[in-house]
């Protein structure tokens, strides 16, 4: 069987990327609205620090005003939710994003129980959950939303395939599943507590795989010509001991990609696939959390 199609999501996302800059020009000459969008981070998380630059860098480069608001490791959950109550009011922001991991003194659920459901870009508020899975317009999450998109960049009509996402959690594995319920799909939610997850994966015409379990997905999991989109993201030293030294890493997806790629119709390289998607739609979100702000759309 020939190798799997290569998902290019670096390049879709940059694509993307220069359509919401057009919109975002368009907005600005006929509206006056400039969409703006704050990101708080807590702490000094290396992988996280690295993702909030470039929020900010995309969002400005996009058009959009951009806030980064960066926190010590030792800020308390009341400080932190004064800052997210600042910025629920502030009319130049119209995306709110806090940026996880949170250190373990602050509860997530509490932060996200903090953000104006009209400003959450990140859609993990209960409205906009409840809304994605009753099927009316929300705000959802990003990277779901990007996976979305190169999916039916890829296959076109997923109406009647069989979809099996493994992992659940509320920003990735239960918000899929619902894109993938309302576009028609048989859906399958796995996680690590599943009996037989390769007997499962390999009934799945679409595979989402977003475990956190680097290269746990492996070819005979995977039906011959299966679309495999890989979420995961572990970062290791990299090969080279030098590099390794220098502090240099290499990522790895949750599905061992070498021997799937012989095996998948379709797949996701990590990295260049699904992340680049995630900043990019959370600049379509910022997007139309300011449209509907603003009475537009
Ligand atoms: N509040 C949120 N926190 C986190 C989210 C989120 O959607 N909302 N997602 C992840 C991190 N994330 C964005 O925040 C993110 C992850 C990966 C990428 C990305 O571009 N990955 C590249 C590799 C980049 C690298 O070298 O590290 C790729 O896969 O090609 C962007 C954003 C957790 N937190």
């Amino acid at each position: 069987m020939a190798q799997a199609k290569l998902i290019d999501g670096k390049a879709f996302a940059a694509d993307l990327r220069a359509k919401i800059a057009e919109d975002v020009a368009e907005l600005k000459a006929k509206h006056g609205v400039t969409p703006g969008l704050a990101v708080v981070l807590v702490g000094e998380d290396p992988a996280s620090q690295v993702y909030v630059r470039n929020k900010g860098e995309q969002t400005e480069a996009a058009g959009m005003y951009s806030e980064t608001h960066r926190l010590p490791a030792d800020t308390s959950q009341d400080e932190l939710l004064a800052v997210v109550a600042k910025l629920n009011a502030d009319p130049k922001i119209h995306g709110v994003l806090v940026q996880f991991p949170v250190p373990p003194h602050i509860s997530q659920m509490d932060v996200v129980a903090a953000l104006s459901p009209d400003k959450d870009v990140d859609g993990l508020t209960v409205t906009n959950a409840g809304r994605l899975a009753s099927g009316l317009p929300a705000l959802t999450p990003c990277t779901p939303l990007g996976c979305m998109m190169l999916l039916k960049d890829t296959l076109g009509d997923l109406s009647g395939k069989n979809a099996v996402v493994i992992g659940r959690s509320n920003l990735m594995g239960k918000p899929m599943a619902q894109m993938l319920l309302a576009a028609d799909c048989t859906v399958t939610i796995a996680h690590s507590r599943s009996k037989d997850l390769p007997g499962i994966v390999r009934q799945a015409d679409i595979v989402v795989a977003a475990v956190g379990r680097a290269e746990m997905v492996k070819a005979d999991w995977v039906k011959p010509g299966a679309t495999v989109i890989d979420v995961g993201i572990t970062r290791y030293p990299a090969r080279d001991p030098a590099a390794a030294a220098a502090g240099k890493t290499r990522l790895v997806g949750d599905v061992a990609f070498d021997e799937v790629k012989e095996v998948a119709g379709a797949i996701t390289p990590v990295p260049g696939g699904v992340g680049p998607m995630t900043i990019a739609c959370l600049l379509a979100n910022t997007l139309t959390a300011a449209k509907r702000l603003s009475g537009i759309a």
